[in-house]
């Protein structure tokens, strides 16, 4: 379906990206595509739908929807003229169209003009002429950004209602890790412009973290367990991983007999991401 070869990105004599390599991602893969700012994540959307030119060996389906960050639209047309005009097609004439307004609840707002939309409903306008065009392969650049949590959380429901049982390759670029743990079964791991791993979520939980993992609430009085490791966590945390049950049960009775906050996940993907890139070298 999407197959990345040695690709290298360029801003001037600054590069942005330079993955080493082959990546291929196969059909109803959903790929979250993680890294810090300025990581080079937004690069790789523009260098596959071509907004950038770049080095190397990318291929892809004919076409590629693609929801951006910003999309720049004419202030003073109705969201009803901008989705016929760019879509090519009549609303009155238009099922599909018509269903994907009814499933955004969008139809108070085809008569409105993009500066009278909330930024939720911008993003909706958006997402409607994304999905309109059922392209083999959809990518998602930030697509709840600027949103509040709960425009973002009610989008999150919608896109996930909108692709539960359906088939779909997606490209998903997000800050939010709890989008990526509803949406996608692989990631992508980007740090300042460099692969550092793509596979499948719970594969790279057993890589960088092992069987499971506790974290435990607040890291002033730094805790040692009888079993696990001591991992990378979020500030605020500790986190452990045990390498099978019996470590598991073990810590579990270590941090429960001293009154210790904790929660267990085996495909956190926030201690993948971090423990990923405390183990990167230089590409
Ligand atoms: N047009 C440009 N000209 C020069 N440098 C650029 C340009 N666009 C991006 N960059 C730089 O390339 C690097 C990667 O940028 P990119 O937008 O891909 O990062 P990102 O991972 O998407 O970041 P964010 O999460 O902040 O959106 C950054 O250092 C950025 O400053």
């Amino acid at each position: 379906m999407l197959k990345i070869k040695n690709l290298q990105v360029k801003y001037k004599d600054f590069t942005a990206l330079n993955i080493h390599g082959e990546i291929n991602i196969k059909e109803n893969e959903i790929i979250g595509i993680i890294g810090a700012n300025g990581a080079g994540k937004s690069t790789l959307i523009k260098a596959l739908t071509n907004q950038v030119a770049y080095m190397g060996q990318i291929e892809k389906p004919k076409s590629i929807a693609v929801h951006l960050q910003e999309n720049p639209y004419p202030n003073i047309l109705t969201c009803q003229t901008i989705m016929e005009g760019l879509l090519k097609t009549k609303l009155k004439k238009d099922e599909k169209l018509r269903g994907l307004i009814e499933f955004f609840s969008f139809q108070s707002m085809l008569k409105k003009k993009v500066t009278q939309l909330s930024g939720g409903q911008k993003q909706r306008l958006t997402l409607i002429m994304v999905l309109y065009q059922d392209a083999p392969l959809t990518c998602f650049d930030e697509m709840t950004a600027g949103l509040d949590f709960e425009a973002r959380s009610r989008l999150m429901e919608k896109i996930q209602e909108w692709y539960s049982g359906k088939d779909a390759t997606l490209l998903l670029v997000t800050h939010y890790f709890d989008e990526i743990e509803k949406l996608a079964n692989k990631l992508l791991i980007i740090d300042k412009g460099c692969l550092v791993d793509f596979g499948g979520t719970g594969e790279l939980f057993k890589k960088y973290i092992g069987y499971s993992t506790v974290i435990v609430e607040g890291d002033e009085e730094k805790l040692a367990l009888p079993t696990g490791i001591q991992i990378v966590s979020d500030k605020g945390k500790q986190a452990f991983s045990f390498a099978n049950k019996m470590e598991e049960q073990e810590g579990i009775k270590e941090l429960a007999s001293l009154g210790k906050k904790f929660s267990i996940s085996n495909d956190n993907i926030e201690l993948i991401y971090l423990n990923a890139i405390s183990q990167s070298k230089k590409c």
